[in-house]
């Protein structure tokens, strides 16, 4: 909780170490942020391997970057779920459904992106 009688710039670097810790903790705590944190280094290596261009760089750090944002926010709704309502209930699995399902469909694009730019430099 940021102090009302810090001043602004502290509070905004106060705020920048607790996004720094939530993104620490989703990389080195969440198996589905690991994976993907996994593929976007390999994605990163292999656009150096195949020297993507400038274009290719920004698409592909955009696709990495959001899907590790919004892998993310779905562990932070699971997180939240889990805490309201810990036992099972229908709802809660449709709320959990619903948030993988916003993962899966950026999952595809950028799929679809990786498959675009790569595929004519691999074959
Ligand atoms: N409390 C609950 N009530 C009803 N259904 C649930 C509940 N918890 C989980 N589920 C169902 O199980 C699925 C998996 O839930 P879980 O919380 O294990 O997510 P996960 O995708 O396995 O998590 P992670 O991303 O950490 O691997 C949900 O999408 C939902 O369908």
């Amino acid at each position: 909780m940021n102090n009302q009688k810090d001043s602004f710039l502290v509070n905004r670097l106060k705020s920048i170490k607790y996004a720094f810790k939530g993104a620490y903790l989703l990389v080195t705590t969440e198996n589905s942020i690991k994976v993907q944190f996994s593929i976007g280094v390999l994605l990163t290596i292999l656009g150096f391997y195949y020297d993507i261009s400038a274009t290719e760089w920004m698409i592909q750090t955009l696709c990495i970057a959001l899907i590790l944002a919004i892998e993310g926010m779905n562990t932070a709704i699971e997180e939240i779920a889990d805490f309201i309502h810990p036992e099972f209930h229908p709802k809660i699995g449709l709320i959990k459904d619903l948030a993988a399902g916003a993962v899966f469909l950026f999952a595809v694009a950028a799929a679809i992106v990786g498959c675009i730019i790569y595929y004519p430099k691999i074959f």
